[in-house]
């Protein structure tokens, strides 16, 4: 059992640039960054979007954690709003400074403020939203549900009697829609999202992190709307940045094939945070020497 002087162990990234990422953001945590994807990373993934749920142990290790580095972020798909609902971040001690980057970076809560900054809305998601229930008509797609984002919209098939089958069927028509009103098409785990281009996951992670001025950086995502936040890490770490990449499961080949660390899903990451939490916190009640 994990004890403060006895912290759980910590897993051993299986890459040398991991193992240097994870050895850089115990040394220098005080500049670190800990930024993590929200469904299927701290949440498990559920077939009602509505339903979705923080893991009840991400608030408390992320409550650990987040005296002991420089930032915490949330980077989502989520609007900011529902990510900071469906977390239960609101008010959470210790996350008074947490960030969540909603709409894949275009919006932005800061705990501090409990405010979100919004983008005006794109045009094309308005006529999106008035053609899509049309076009599921026309697609004869059993069981696709379409979620109202605000500022983009998605389609669901993983309530479709062949989840797989009815995400296919749509991709093309999907693409086209989003073509003609100036939006793109944002694939994932059986959702196809219409949202306005311009900004993803590596764009806000980047920002944020030579907004900081990090040396180190952890980054946990689940899905292929993470792959752009791995593509950040890499490039920072060119700039000398230290880099963790972590994938919390494996139904995203694309991306644990590129992890410094596999984790088997939500509960493992939210393991991770803890024990990174209780050996930063040992290693700064050790005297020094
Ligand atoms: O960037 P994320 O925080 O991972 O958000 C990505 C999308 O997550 C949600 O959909 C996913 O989770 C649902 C609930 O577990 C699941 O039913 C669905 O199949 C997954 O794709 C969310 O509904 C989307 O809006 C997000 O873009």
């Amino acid at each position: 059992m994990a004890t403060p002087d006895h912290p759980q162990p910590l897993p051993v990234p299986s890459t040398q640039a991991g193992r240097e990422g994870l050895a850089a953001l115990l040394a220098h945590s005080g500049d670190a960054v800990v930024a993590l994807d929200f469904d299927g990373t701290l949440a498990d993934i559920v077939p009602d979007p509505e339903q979705s749920r923080a893991h009840p142990g991400a608030v408390p290790a992320l409550s650990a954690l987040a005296p002991l580095v420089a930032s915490v972020a949330v980077v989502t798909g989520r609007p900011a709003d529902v990510a900071v609902r469906y977390g239960g971040f609101a008010g959470a001690p210790g996350l008074d400074h947490l960030v969540v980057l909603g709409h894949y970076g275009a919006e932005r809560w800061d705990a501090a403020t409990d405010t979100v900054r919004a983008p005006a809305p794109a045009p094309g998601v308005e006529a999106v939203r008035a053609e899509l229930p049309g076009l599921l008509e026309r697609a004869g797609v059993e069981g696709a549900w379409i979620e109202d984002k605000g500022h983009a919209v998605a389609v669901h098939t993983r309530r479709a009697a062949d989840p797989q089958a009815a995400f296919d069927a749509l991709r093309g028509p999907l693409a086209d829609l989003a073509d003609r009103h100036g939006l793109m098409v944002e694939p994932g785990r059986m959702v196809l999202e219409l949202r306005p281009p311009g900004v993803d996951k590596g764009v806000a992670l980047t920002a944020h992190v030579r907004g900081i001025g990090a040396r180190a950086v952890l980054y946990a995502g689940d899905d292929l709307g993470d792959l752009a936040a791995y593509g950040a890490v890499d490039r920072l770490r060119a700039e000398g940045v230290a880099g963790l990449l972590v994938c919390s499961g494996t139904e995203v080949p694309e991306l644990a094939e590129r992890a410094d660390l596999v984790l088997p899903g939500p509960e493992a990451v939210v393991g991770l945070l803890g024990a990174l939490a209780g050996h930063l916190r040992r290693a700064r009640e050790l005297p020094a020497g």
